[in-house]
């Protein structure tokens, strides 16, 4: 729906975020730190603090075979398989459907000792891309999900602090073709992932403790989440 107050940001938001997305670790400026690796994923982050508070910007790749940007994309962004791959969510409710592709979400997260509790309350917004380089190759696919106000939810005014976050997930599919004559399966398909996140924490909490934190969760969030996907998808048909 183009017509919504907030189409104006999404349009700028998603246009901003997919060009950093595509842009590799060296050409994203300096000073990223590989903090993690696991097989095909590598997350990096850059140490940045905003009034003393850790907001440290997060990119990861990662290459997953067997299944589609699209697929990758649609579990992120549908709220009914959260609960399923969102360890660290406590609550999470739909406040707004703007529109198929656009929602307005408000989630709480569990609590991290000795930090008080946060919710996070966030436009979402999922699409697909024309694929620049190969003009008959498969779509890319991005969620970009942004903080954004609620008249109803106003930050901090009950048990939480609230978080602000920019998140973009970027998905290009590559299909190797199968011999001739042979059908398309998943063996033939493969997804790279970008996921770029930044998340200022809305109030103090003690810097070591939010490192430690995001050094465990990213990794674990990001493996949990593919794995949720692949296995998800296994037995169902490509969706491109
Ligand atoms: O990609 S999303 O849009 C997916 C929708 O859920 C998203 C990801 C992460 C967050 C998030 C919000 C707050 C916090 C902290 C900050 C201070 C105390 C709680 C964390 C901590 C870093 C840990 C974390 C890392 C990864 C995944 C989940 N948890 C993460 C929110 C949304």
């Amino acid at each position: 729906a183009t017509n919504h107050r907030l189409w104006p940001e999404i349009e700028r938001m998603v246009e901003a975020q997919v060009m950093m997305a595509k842009m590799g670790i060296g050409e994203c400026g300096s000073g990223w730190q590989l903090f993690a690796e696991d097989g095909e994923m590598k997350m990096y982050r850059r140490e940045e603090e905003v009034d003393g508070m850790v907001v440290d910007p997060l990119k990861a790749v990662h290459v997953v075979k067997g299944i589609t940007g699209h697929e990758v994309c649609h579990h992120f962004f549908s709220p009914q398989y959260r609960y399923d791959w969102e360890t660290t969510l406590e609550h999470m409710t739909v406040l707004e459907t703007i529109s198929d592709d656009t929602l307005v979400f408000l989630q709480t997260h569990k609590r991290i000792w000795p930090a008080s509790q946060r919710d996070g309350l966030f436009w979402s917004h999922i699409r697909k891309l024309p694929n620049e380089k190969d003009r008959d190759g498969p779509d890319i696919w991005t969620v970009v999900n942004n903080s954004t106000d609620h008249p109803d939810y106003p930050p901090n005014n009950g048990k939480c602090v609230r978080v602000f976050l920019t998140v973009c997930l970027l998905c290009q599919t590559t299909v190797d073709p199968p011999k001739e004559g042979m059908p398309l399966t998943r063996d033939n398909l493969s997804c790279k992932i970008t996921y770029c996140s930044v998340v200022n924490p809305g109030g103090w909490a003690p810097a070591s403790v939010l490192r430690a934190v995001y050094k465990r969760e990213y990794p674990k969030f990001l493996k949990r989440f593919t794995a949720y996907v692949k296995n998800q998808t296994q037995s169902k048909p490509i969706m491109f």
